[in-house]
């Protein structure tokens, strides 16, 4: 671990457009009494949040997530503690001022009811003082972005909307000024399943696309495994009991608590972090139409396969015949078969697994670049790439693993340090 915290933004930050990208947050020995409460509700935490990167809070009911998450834009005051963006201390900044450079998402969108999609959008920079054309731009620039037809929606009132679209405009609407961090609060909570893999799809692609500095509450622990970066498990008064990658908490639960959260299928949840391309592929054995099929199944007999995956003239999987299939015909035709088990490289070892269980083989081939065969994946791989993964992810604590603490006496920047 690094002594020192850096929360400015890195990488490939472009000349003059110093808020397109995430800047690092800070939380530097925070707490927070409510009054009336005898117990802190946030107990000196101190938590980096690398800039660009997305840090999930999990944690039980009542455990302080909401109260830490909302600290950082000074929605809620801290009691005690620092709170610092990208370079700048702004515990003590005007809170509406704060408020611009950080978006916020809620649950359900949080929109304004009387207000048009467009009003919602625009809200803020209207705030900013940004002419008309201009805000029309960015309200149709991001509608696009969050899969929203500009000229469908951009009139709509909320309640005119589904839930999930609302949600899309609540997000659209929390980057409107193109704010460096975005904080979110359960903010797929409120939407049915399929809606909510649909919403964290985009979220993923939006983030791949904008590099924000995000940082969100769940209280689903499949949401934080496929969002985070990083994941901060929460005990009792905000208390980190890990922060770690999804890969390494999966593999390495720091303790009974942070298993709990897991759940009894740590392993099945790995599967989804990792691609059907990351694993050795058995090579199979190949035919083309037109090929004799007492010539294919000797081939077969030679290497061992009980299956042969036929290839169109594009080298694309079109059918995959057993032995006995092939003793039946004499030439190989060239049909298509439409059930082919078939799974992309780019595929999470997950889908691959599901594919496997639907045809009932025990076995899918594996497709690359404009759908070329590449090889074929079984069940036996998939274990075998699951136990390797563990062993490495166990083994390797990741470089750039960010400061998450409760006893505030982590060594800082100069310029956090400057009050310590
Ligand atoms: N305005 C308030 N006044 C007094 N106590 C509060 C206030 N807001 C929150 N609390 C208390 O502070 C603690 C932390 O609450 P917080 O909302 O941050 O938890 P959380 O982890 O986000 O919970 P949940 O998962 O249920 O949303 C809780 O015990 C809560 O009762």
């Amino acid at each position: 671990m690094s002594n020192t915290i850096s929360t400015s933004s890195q990488g490939t930050h472009r000349e003059g457009s110093a808020s397109d990208r995430g800047a690092g947050i800070l939380i530097d020995r925070v707490t927070k009494r409510y009054p009336g409460q005898k117990a802190p509700a946030v107990d000196g935490i101190t938590l980096e949040i690398p800039a660009g990167k997305t840090v999930m809070f999990v944690g039980p009911s009542g455990c302080g997530k909401t109260t830490t998450l909302k600290m950082i834009n000074r929605l809620i005051e801290p009691s005690e503690g620092r709170i610092i963006l990208g370079d700048d201390d702004v515990t003590d900044i005007d809170g509406d001022e704060l408020r611009r450079r950080i978006g916020y998402v809620v649950q359900a969108g949080g929109l304004f009811p009387h207000m048009s999609v467009a009003k919602n959008i625009g809200l803020v920079p209207k705030m900013l003082g940004w002419d008309k054309q201009r805000i029309s731009n960015r309200v149709d620039e991001l509608l696009d972005l969050v899969s929203l037809d500009p000229a469908i929606y951009r009139d709509r009132y909320p309640k005119e909307l589904s839930g999930g679209q609302q949600q899309r405009v609540g997000v659209a609407r929390a980057l409107a000024a193109d704010p460096p961090v975005l904080l979110m609060d359960e903010p797929f909570g409120a939407v049915d399943p399929i809606t909510r893999q649909r919403l964290q799809d985009e979220l993923i692609h939006i983030q791949s696309e904008l590099h924000k500095t995000i940082v969100c509450v769940t209280h689903d622990f499949d949401e934080a495994v496929k969002l985070g970066d990083w994941i901060v498990v929460f005990s009792e008064r905000a208390e980190i009991v890990q922060y770690d990658t999804p890969e390494r908490i999966l593999a390495e639960p720091a303790n009974e608590f942070v298993e709990g959260f897991i759940g009894s299928c740590a392993g099945l949840k790995q599967l989804t972090l990792s691609r059907v391309g990351d694993v050795d592929l058995l090579p199979g054995i190949t035919a083309r139409s037109g090929d004799r099929a007492q010539e294919v199944i000797a081939r077969m007999e030679r290497a061992g396969e009980h299956h042969v995956v036929v290839l169109d003239d594009r080298d694309r999987p079109v059918q995959w015949l057993s032995r006995r299939q092939l003793s039946r015909l004499n030439v190989i035709d060239g049909l298509t078969d439409p059930k082919l088990p078939v799974v992309g490289n780019r595929a999470t070892l997950n889908d691959a697994l599901d594919t496997m269980l639907v045809c009932g083989e025990g076995a899918a081939v594996v497709t690359g670049p404009r759908d070329k065969f590449l090889g074929i994946i079984d069940v036996e791989t998939v274990m075998r790439a699951i136990t390797a993964i563990r062993q490495q992810v166990a083994n390797s604590v990741p470089a750039d693993a960010p400061v998450g603490t409760n006893t505030g006496s982590v060594p800082t920047t100069a310029a956090a340090g400057a009050r310590l």
